[in-house]
Formats: C-alpha cells, sequence, structure tokens
C-alpha cells in the first residue's frame, strides 16, 4: 500500500492526554506514533504512521503561547500528510477561565475553515460522561469530583457550556443527549441548524462509547475535531471504509531490559490511592519534601541516594500528597512556583536515574510526565497495548530505547504502579 502520510493527526495539549488518544487510535488498528513537540516535516520516526499525535505542554501556559504552539503542530500535522485534526484537552476539561480550550480550537478552526466545531470531553471507560452539557465525573458532578482542589486547573463549574463560552469568543451551543441517540445523520442535521444559528463551537453530549462512536461517524467530514481521548474511537472506522490499516499489528512493541522506577508528581485523588497502596505493602518509597525542595536543599540527590540504597528493588519517588497537605505548600509557596519546582526535581531525577542504568519509567501526572520525558530527552512514543484506560505501555523512538508509562494523575486502579511494571517488563500476566 503506498500512501501520502498519515490519516489522523491530533494535537495534544499535555502528555499523558497525548498517550491516551493514541492509546485509543491504536486500539481501533491504527500505527500511531507520539512525538514529543513538534519534529521536522521529514522525522523518520513518522514514516510509517497512520495516526500520529504531537504531545505539546500547553494546558496551563499563557493562552497566545498555547495558540501560537497549536498552530506550529498544525502545519506539522498537515505537512505530515493527515488529513483530519484532533485538538486532544482532558476528558476533565482541566482548563482556566482564559483557556486554553477555547482560545486554540478557535485558532485550529480559523486555520482549516472549520466554521463550527464540535467539542466532546466524554471518556465513559474512565467514567467521564456528559449529560445536557454537564460534566461528570462517575457519579459526581466535575466540580465536585475533586477536580475542584485540581493544583493548576481547579474545575469549579460543570456546565462546560458556560465554561467554554468563557474562554471563547464565537458562540457555543449544545448537541444534547436526545439527538446523539438519533444516529449519525440527526446529529449531523443538529450540528448544521446549530451552525445556521451562529453557534461556532459545539458541547456535544455522550454517555457511552457508542455516543462516541456515532458522534464520530457524524463528524466524518469535519478537518478539525475537538474533545478528550474518546472521540477518536469512531475516526479510524471513517478511514478503514476506503484503505487498509495495521490492524492488531499498531500494538506490536520492542522489550526494553534496564532497572526500573516509579515517579509521582500528580496530586489527583487517584494517585493517591496508588501510592498509598505501594506504602501499604511497605514497598520503598522516597518522598519528595516540597518545602525543602524551596529551601534549596539537594532533595534529588537524596532520592538518588535512597534509589541506590535500595538496589535490586523497585523504588517509588514521589511528590503526590492529600489535599490539604498540597494548599499549605501552595499558601507557603505559591501553586505555580510549587509546581515548576516539584516538575523540575523529577525530571532531574529521572534524568540522574537514566544514567544509573533505569529503562523503564512509570510516571503519573501529566505535567509531570512531560517534564520526565523532557528531562530524558525523548523525542518521539511507539504506542503499544493499553495497560488501563487511557494509559498504554510506551517505547521511545531512537536508538536507545526506554519503556514509558505515562499516567494522567486520576487515571488506573489501585494497583497500577504494579500492572504498568509488569507491562513494561514484557510480563502482561
Ligand atoms: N506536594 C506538592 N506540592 C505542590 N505541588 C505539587 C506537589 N506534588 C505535585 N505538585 C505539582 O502538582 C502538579 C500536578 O499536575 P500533574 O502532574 O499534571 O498531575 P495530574 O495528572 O494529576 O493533573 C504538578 O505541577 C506537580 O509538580
Ligand atoms: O483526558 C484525560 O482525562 C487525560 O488524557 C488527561 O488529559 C488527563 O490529564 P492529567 O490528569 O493532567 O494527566
Amino acid at each position: 500500500m503506498t500512501r501520502a502520510g498519515a490519516f489522523i493527526g491530533c494535537i495534544a495539549d499535555d502528555f499523558t492526554g497525548a498517550t491516551d488518544i493514541a492509546s485509543t487510535l491504536v486500539r481501533a488498528g491504527m500505527k500511531t506514533v507520539q512525538t514529543i513537540g513538534i519534529p521536522e516535516a521529514d522525522d523518520p520516526m513518522i514514516a510509517d504512521a497512520e495516526a500520529i499525535v504531537v504531545a505539546l505542554k500547553s494546558r496551563t501556559i499563557a493562552a497566545e503561547e498555547a495558540v501560537a504552539q497549536s498552530l506550529a503542530a498544525l502545519d506539522f500535522l498537515r505537512s505530515a500528510g493527515c488529513q483530519q485534526i484532533v485538538f486532544k484537552y482532558c476528558s476533565t476539561f482541566d482548563s482556566t477561565e482564559k483557556g486554553n480550550i477555547g482560545p486554540v480550537a478557535e485558532a485550529l478552526a480559523k486555520a482549516l475553515g472549520q466554521e463550527v466545531t464540535i467539542a466532546a470531553p466524554s471518556f465513559p471507560a474512565n467514567g467521564r460522561t456528559v449529560y445536557n452539557g454537564h460534566l461528570f465525573v462517575g457519579h459526581a458532578l466535575l466540580n465536585e469530583s475533586g477536580m475542584q482542589n485540581h493544583p493548576l486547573t481547579p474545575m469549579k463549574d460543570a456546565n462546560l457550556v458556560r465554561v467554554l463560552q468563557a474562554q471563547s469568543t464565537g458562540t457555543v451551543g449544545l448537541i444534547d443527549l436526545s439527538t446523539v441517540f438519533k444516529g449519525a445523520e440527526q446529529i449531523r442535521a443538529a450540528i448544521g441548524k446549530a451552525k445556521a444559528e451562529g453557534a461556532t463551537l459545539l458541547i456535544v453530549d455522550a454517555i457511552s462509547e457508542a455516543d462516541l462512536t456515532v458522534i464520530g461517524q457524524a463528524c466524518r467530514d469535519h478537518v478539525l475535531i475537538t474533545g478528550g481521548s474518546g472521540i477518536a474511537l469512531g475516526l479510524p472506522d471513517n478511514f478503514r471504509a476506503s484503505t487498509e490499516l495495521s490492524g492488531a499489528d499498531a500494538a506490536v512493541l520492542p522489550a526494553v531490559a534496564g532497572k526500573d522506577v516509579v515517579l509521582a508528581g500528580s496530586g489527583s485523588l487517584r494517585t493517591n490511592l496508588q501510592v498509598a497502596r505501594w506504602i501499604e505493602a511497605e514497598r520503598p518509597a522516597y518522598r519528595i519534601d516540597v518545602m525543602k525542595l524551596a529551601a534549596g536543599e539537594p532533595v534529588a540527590e537524596e532520592a538518588v541516594a535512597f534509589f541506590d540504597a535500595h538496589a535490586g528493588q523497585t523504588v517509588l519517588i514521589y511528590a503526590t500528597s492529600p489535599a490539604d497537605e498540597l494548599r499549605q505548600v501552595q499558601a507557603a509557596i505559591g501553586a505555580q512556583k510549587a509546581g515548576e519546582m516539584v516538575e523540575h526535581a523529577l525530571g532531574r531525577i529521572a534524568h540522574l536515574l537514566k544514567n544509573r542504568g533505569v529503562r523503564r519509567f512509570v510516571v503519573a501526572g501529566g505535567e509531570t510526565s512531560g517534564a520526565v520525558v523532557q528531562a530524558l530527552d525523548v523525542k518521539g512514543l511507539r504506542i503499544g497495548a493499553p495497560i488501563a484506560p487511557g494509559v498504554p505501555a510506551t517505547v521511545s523512538t531512537g536508538s536507545e530505547p526506554l519503556a514509558l508509562a505515562l499516567k494522567s494523575g486520576n487515571f488506573g486502579e489501585a494497583d497500577f504502579f504494579e500492572k504498568a511494571l509488569l507491562a513494561l517488563s514484557g510480563d502482561q500476566s
């Protein structure tokens, strides 16, 4: 089969979000490469990719900068031949009053000439559903789900039409579930009607994977789609109708030998649970003391000394703390500064451990994963089978491969770290 390039191109606003949507595309049979930032147009790592996901770290930066980076990613994806673009953001719609979901979606839509663009964050496999424009996490409204305490993007309103409107210059509307239930043709008609009435962005309800698949079918001709990873469920089928895709072979990865480590920088409830489980099992764990970091003490060196002292065992190094402790630290240092210090420390620790022969990294937290992957000088990731919904095994591209599991803070069951270590070792039992 000869072809002009990849079919689907995604722009993800954080690194774990990127692996999340890449995992969906691989599950649907598309050979997928995730690039860390924007590579050269002719980079060999994308040579045989059917889908490309550009991982940016643009979720919490200034809106103008997020727009500029996203437009540069768009240029790259178009030069790589991508026919359909997906802007991937968080299934809990992580953003601030200024953005960056609205500004980036509007800038991409303008560049692509897409007059009305859907926004579908729903991710049912991880309990994120949207009904009447309101986002639920499990049974709780977004603003009562723990996300109201997020260190960088506290989500205090579950009404996504209102949240997106506050960040957008155009008009935000809603395609509700009763329309979604009527199927692709009715969804298309409702989008057309909303467009005629002046809407430019449309939150789309979805409570199941079947809903997302039908929304994907309805948006077959949209050159731009925005949403969580679930919105990619139905997209490969639109291409499969006219071309052959890799299918099950898309998930095959090479084995990576070497030492392993778990690094956790997420403050999310789920990561707190996973860290607690590790400690309860009396496995070695080093806690990063943020106040010591702020005082300029050599915390990274201490963490590495702890690693050395536990040779032969897998070590967890974590900054994860419960919401009340996090608030105290943030009040003392400032949320932004504390976050940056922790990310920098975990990145530096990862780099030092790589020099000590660590080749398999399990990382918890989106921003944290971004910092770690950059510190490890990883340029691209090949995406393998899922370890948990939204978290695939990955292996870095290039001559010195590393195995990585990059976990969004709130993903995975309590035993995720153990499962991920097994998966990265090549043992899928
Ligand atoms: N103990 C802590 N005190 C202050 N900030 C912290 C602490 N632990 C983690 N952080 C910061 O919180 C942020 C968590 O974001 P992220 O890694 O994206 O996790 P998640 O995926 O849960 O959102 C990061 O910037 C991280 O450095
Ligand atoms: O869509 C999702 O929920 C994830 O892919 C994601 O982006 C989560 O963000 P972090 O929790 O910051 O990793």
